[in-house]
């Protein structure tokens, strides 16, 4: 089955981003990979009119700490959105399935006990290529794709 394009969405149906505060927590694995989703999902921001000062960004050593950096900024900062970006790409053993496992129900949870929306940024991939493949490769960026649904969900909330 092809994978969907991870960048392609129609732009006139983006809020304008330039009222909402942002946070951006990037995982120091793979940085080669994190660093293209998150020039992939700022760069997104500001193209819908974020303020490059309403987005802070702060890094944590990898994936699992994702879920107390965010927790960090969710509750220090007031930020109307939130993306989690991280790669995890499988080894020899079991760790890869408790990481993605971890960082998911992680995010899953920060997502019910916090208002603000944090998006889940992480590739989980079984090779590097895959994660070459969807951080600015042939199936897009997943930064672009997070970046949107953070303009959304921050639009969605302001509205309720
Ligand atoms: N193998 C990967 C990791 N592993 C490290 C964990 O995320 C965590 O930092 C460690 O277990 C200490 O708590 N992290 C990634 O982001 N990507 C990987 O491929
Ligand atoms: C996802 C990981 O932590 C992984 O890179 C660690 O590799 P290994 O399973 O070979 O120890």
């Amino acid at each position: 089955m092809a994978t969907a394009n991870l960048s392609l969405y129609d732009s006139e149906s983006i809020p304008d981003a330039s009222p909402f505060k942002f946070g951006i927590v990037v995982s120091e694995w793979n940085p080669d990979i994190t660093q293209n989703l998150f020039d992939g999902a700022r760069a997104t921001l500001l193209e819908h009119g974020a303020k490059d000062e309403n987005i802070l960004s702060i890094k944590v050593p990898g994936s699992f700490e994702l879920i107390n950096g965010c927790k960090q900024l969710l509750i220090n900062k007031e930020l109307d959105a939130l993306i989690a970006i991280g790669n995890v790409i499988k080894g020899e053993t079991e760790h890869f399935t408790f990481v993605c496992e971890g960082v998911t129900q992680g995010i899953k949870d920060l997502n019910l006990k916090y208002d603000t929306p944090t998006i889940f940024c992480v590739l989980t991939d079984h090779t590097r290529q895959q994660s070459i493949d969807r951080s600015g490769g042939k199936h897009g960026n997943k930064g672009i794709e997070c970046a949107v649904a953070a303009i959304k969900m921050a639009a969605l909330n302001s509205s309720l």
